[in-house]
Parts: C-alpha cells; structure tokens; sequence
C-alpha cells in the first residue's frame, strides 16, 4: 500500500541535493560523486546503485553515477527539465538500455547479470511499460492487446481470464472485442495500462502517459495508475513533465543535467511547481 493515509504530516519541502543525500543514506551527507533520490532506505521494488550513463566515448554524460530505490507500493515521478536525463534514468532502470556503470536490481535480480535472452524475458514478465503513444497493435482486439504480454509465453484459458481480469480493472471490460482504433485516446491508453499490469510486474515504467490526452482524461489515467498503487500494490515509475501529474505520486524526483538535485515527498502542484521553476526552462509542460 502507497504511502499509508499520512500525506499531510509529511510536508518535507524541496530539499537540496546534500540534504537528499543525507537523508537517503542516513548519515551526514558524505561527499562523492553519486546522487540519491532519497526514496526508501531498503530498496524493494527498484534499486539503482550508481547508475550512470555516457555517450560518445565519454564526452556526454546523460546520467551521473545515481542511487534510487523505489520501494514496492510506490508510485513515483520522475521530473526535470528537458535534457536532464530522464529517459536515460528510466531506458536503464528498465533493462532497456545498459548502464555505463552501476547496478540495475529489480526485485533484487541485478540486471547486468542477465544474458539479451532472460533481460527479455524478464522484461517481458516482471516489468510493465507505458508510453506516450501507447503502442497497442491495431490488427488485434483490446483483450489481445492485453494478453500480448502473456501469449509470448503461449496463450491458454488462463491467459484469456487475466487479460479479462486486467481489462476489467481499467473499466473497459466491455470493450473486449473492439479493435483499438474503435477506442478513444483515453480509452486506448488505459488498454496500454491493463497490457502493463496483466502480467503482475514488479514494476511499470510510464514515460509521460498522459502527455498527449487533455487534462480530463489524463486525470482518469492517473487516477488509474493511483488505484493500481494503492489498492492492487503495483509499483510505478512515471517520466512526466507536469506537476498535476506528480501531484499523484508519493514522491517526486527531479534531475538537472544527470543528477539528482531534488526530492519531495507527497508532492503537490505547487510546490512542484516551484522546483521546476528553480530548475529552469523546459522543467514545465507548456
Ligand atoms: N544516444 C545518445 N547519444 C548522445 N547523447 C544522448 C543520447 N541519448 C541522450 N543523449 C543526451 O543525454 C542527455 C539526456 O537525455 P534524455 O533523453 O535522458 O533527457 P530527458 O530528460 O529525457 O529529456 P526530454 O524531457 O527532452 O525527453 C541529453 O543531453 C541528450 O542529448
């Protein structure tokens, strides 16, 4: 369960980076090159140990060495100006991209350790992906789009009761047998989070789900992804650009050029805000 009911006693406010450091670590802020997003003290769902990221030889470094742990039950955002490296951060956590350095563990199985096949396959069956455009296959129905996941590891009636299960959770149980085209983009993309949930994943990585819906819409995708936290106990990691979005999360983390320079808990609109006003032009959604 996210965050238990105590939003409001944990008005921590924007920390700066030594403080998150601090506070993530549990000692007094020892100095080094690594920054931590100060999200849980004993990892769980997602844990990075600094993770870092360069292109071209060395000459870009997308992501400074990074520690982040993502307990299970979280939802959290994942904000910062444009170039600051969030996809970097997110492409790594989620096996999609291989670090330069550090450990990727996702419910404890580093992924630097799997061969291309069992990082597919693990991919595959304990992660969930969420993207802007959410991909789904338009020559299937709604309900094998969902079971896509699943039928990779050979399809049966078990198959076909998840994917109907996971559909019914987003609202669209009956929907089943529409093509996604049939469907609104709202509608598609809460498709595209039953596809990320339906194998039970020990994470779902969401790379701006709402960016291309409007605010109604996007508050209905939302509110999904909370209700998956809370009431199913999925873990979410969201890329977003926009502080109503982050106001969904438990926490808030924001990148400036790689690193880690800020962490709020519970955050709100505002206060989001205010961070990303701090940290720059192309920190907010137009
Ligand atoms: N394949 C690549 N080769 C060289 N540089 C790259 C590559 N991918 C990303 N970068 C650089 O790494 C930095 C971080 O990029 P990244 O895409 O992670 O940022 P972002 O925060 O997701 O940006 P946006 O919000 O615009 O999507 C940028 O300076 C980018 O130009």
């Amino acid at each position: 369960m996210a965050g238990g009911g105590c939003r409001d006693s944990h008005r921590e406010g924007v920390r700066d980076v030594q403080a998150a450091r601090s506070d993530a670590v549990g000692e007094g802020g020892a100095g080094g090159e690594r920054e931590r997003g100060a999200l849980s003290p004993g990892g769980g769902a997602l844990a990075l140990d600094g993770v870092s990221r360069a292109y071209r030889g060395g000459a870009v470094i997308a992501l400074h060495p990074t520690d982040l742990a993502v307990e299970r039950g979280r939802f959290v955002a994942v904000m910062g100006p444009s170039g600051s490296g969030k996809s970097t951060l997110l492409q790594c956590a989620a096996g999609l991209d291989r670090p330069t350095s550090g450990r990727v563990r996702v419910e404890g199985v580093e992924l630097g350790s799997l061969k291309e096949a069992a990082l597919t396959r693990l991919r595959r069956e304990r992660i969930g992906f969420v993207f802007q455009a959410h991909n789904l296959v338009p020559s299937l129905s709604v309900a094998e789009n969902v079971a896509l996941p699943l039928m990779l590891g050979g399809a049966d009636e078990a198959t076909t009761r998840r994917a109907a299960v996971a559909l019914a959770s987003v609202g669209l149980g009956d929907r089943a047998d529409d093509r996604p085209t049939e469907l609104s983009g709202g509608q598609q993309q809460r498709v595209a989070i039953a596809r990320a949930l339906v194998t039970d994943p020990a994470v779902v990585f969401a790379d701006e789900p709402t960016g291309a819906l409007d605010p109604s819409t996007a508050h209905d995708v939302l509110a999904l992804l909370r209700q998956a936290v809370d009431h199913d106990g999925h873990t979410v990691v969201m890329v977003t650009h926009d502080p109503a979005a982050a106001a969904w999360c438990d926490e808030a983390v924001f990148l400036a050029e790689g690193r880690v320079v800020a962490t709020l808990h519970r955050p709100d609109a505002e206060r989001v805000h205010a961070v990303m006003r701090r940290l720059g032009r192309g920190a907010v959604a137009a």
